[in-house]
C-alpha cells in the first residue's frame, strides 16, 4: 500500500504535459520494446508516460505515469547508493572507476583492453554486478535487501519483484553471465558469481512507476534529503557522486549526447524507464525553480536502449521549461 502519495495538481502546465505526452508517443514507433530479456517484449510500445514531483508533495502527472514497469539500468543508481552508504565511498571506488566507457551498457571490451579489469562505473552492468557483490547477505536474496530498503524510505512502501521478467532475464542472461566471470577472474567481484548475478538480475526486476521514479529523482534533487520525512535518507556526497555519475554514464552510450543536449542527471533502464533530478536552480522564473524529480516511461527504446519518445519529451520539457543545469 503506498501512502506517500503525490498530490497532482491540475494547471497549465499539467495541460502542457499532456500536450508533449500526446505530440511524443506516436514517436515509439521509432524505437522496439526490448527483446532480449523476452518478458520485455511484452510491453505496450505506445504508452508514455511522465510524473514530475516537487518539493511539497505535488506533482504533475499526464499519461500512463501509473503503468508499472521494472528498473532495469535504473536500479544500478540505487545499488551504488545502497552499497556507499553501506561501505564508504572508498571502498566501493577500490572496485568500481567512475569514468565513462562511450560503450553499450553491456560491453566486454574494456575489462579486457584495460588492466586489471576494473569496470569503468557503476551505470554499466560490469560496474553495477560489481557493486551488486559488494552488497551483505549471504545469497542473492538478502543482497537485495539493501536495495528494497533504500527504496522503501525513499517511497514509504516496498516494491514488488516482477518474478516473470525475473526469470526471463535469468535464463537469458549470457552476456551477464560472461561479465561476471571474466570480473571474478580478475579478482573483482566481492561474491560468488552466481549470486551476485542472481542479485543484480533481481534489482533489475523490481517493479515501479513514472510516480516512483520521480520521487528517487526529488530525493537526489534534495541531495539525499526525503522532502516529506525531512530525514536524510542517503549521505549528501553519495548523490552528489550518484547525479555525476547519472549525467556522465546514465544512458550508456549516449550519455554525452543527453548531457550536452538535454543537460539533467538521467539514468535510464531497457525497460523504457527515465529517471532525473533537476537541483534547485539559483533564478525564480519558470516551473520547478526549486528542484524536481522526473519519472517517465516509454517502452519503445532505440538502439543504445533509451526510451525514443520518452526522451524527446524530456529534451522538450527542459528546454521550455528552462530545466537544464548548466
Ligand atoms: N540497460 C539496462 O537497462 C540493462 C539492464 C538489464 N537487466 C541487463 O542487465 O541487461
Amino acid at each position: 500500500m503506498k501512502d506517500y502519495s503525490l498530490t497532482q495538481v491540475e494547471c497549465e502546465w499539467t495541460q502542457q504535459l499532456n500536450r508533449w505526452v500526446e505530440t511524443f508517443r506516436p514517436y515509439s514507433t521509432e524505437g522496439k520494446c526490448a527483446t532480449y530479456i523476452p518478458a520485455l517484449a511484452e510491453a505496450n510500445p505506445e504508452h508514455l508516460g511522465i510524473c514530475v514531483a516537487s518539493e511539497g508533495g505535488q506533482a504533475l502527472k499526464a499519461g500512463e505515469w501509473n503503468v508499472p514497469f521494472t528498473m532495469q539500468s535504473i536500479s544500478k543508481a540505487i545499488s551504488f547508493m545502497a552499497a556507499c552508504s553501506i561501505h564508504g565511498i572508498e571502498q566501493v571506488m577500490e572496485r568500481v572507476d567512475v569514468e565513462p566507457t562511450g560503450d553499450a551498457f553491456n560491453s566486454i571490451v574494456r575489462l579486457e583492453a584495460h588492466k586489471p579489469g576494473k569496470p569503468f562505473n557503476p551505470m554499466i552492468n560490469a560496474g553495477a554486478i560489481t557493486v551488486t557483490s559488494l552488497l551483505p547477505g549471504k545469497n542473492a536474496i538478502e543482497k537485495l535487501e539493501p536495495v528494497i530498503d533504500l527504496l522503501e524510505d525513499i517511497l514509504d512502501y516496498r516494491p514488488p519483484l516482477n518474478e516473470s521478467v525475473f526469470k526471463s532475464e535469468w535464463e537469458t542472461a549470457y552476456l551477464n553471465r560472461s561479465l561476471a566471470y571474466y570480473l571474478k577472474q580478475n579478482g573483482v567481484l566481492a561474491s560468488p558469481v552466481e549470486e551476485a548475478l542472481e542479485a543484480y538480475s533481481r534489482q533489475c526486476s523490481i517493479q515501479i512507476t513514472a510516480e516512483d521514479l520521480a520521487k528517487i529523482g526529488l530525493v537526489l534533487a534534495n541531495d539525499g534529503l526525503h522532502p516529506y520525512k525531512g530525514t536524510q535518507v542517503v549521505p549528501r556526497k553519495i548523490t552528489k557522486i550518484t547525479k555525476a555519475l547519472m549525467l556522465t554514464c546514465g544512458t550508456y552510450n549516449a550519455s554525452g549526447r543527453l548531457a550536452a543536449f538535454v543537460g539533467v542527471p538521467t539514468k535510464s533502464g531497457v525497460a523504457g524507464g527515465i529517471l532525473s533530478a533537476i537541483p534547485p536552480r539559483g533564478r525564480n522564473n519558470g516551473p520547478f525553480s526549486h528542484g524536481c524529480g522526473i519519472g517517465i516511461y516509454g517502452p519503445a527504446i532505440d538502439e543504445v536502449g533509451n526510451s525514443v519518445s520518452g526522451i524527446l519529451l524530456l529534451k522538450e520539457m527542459v528546454e521550455q521549461w528552462d530545466l537544464n543545469i548548466f
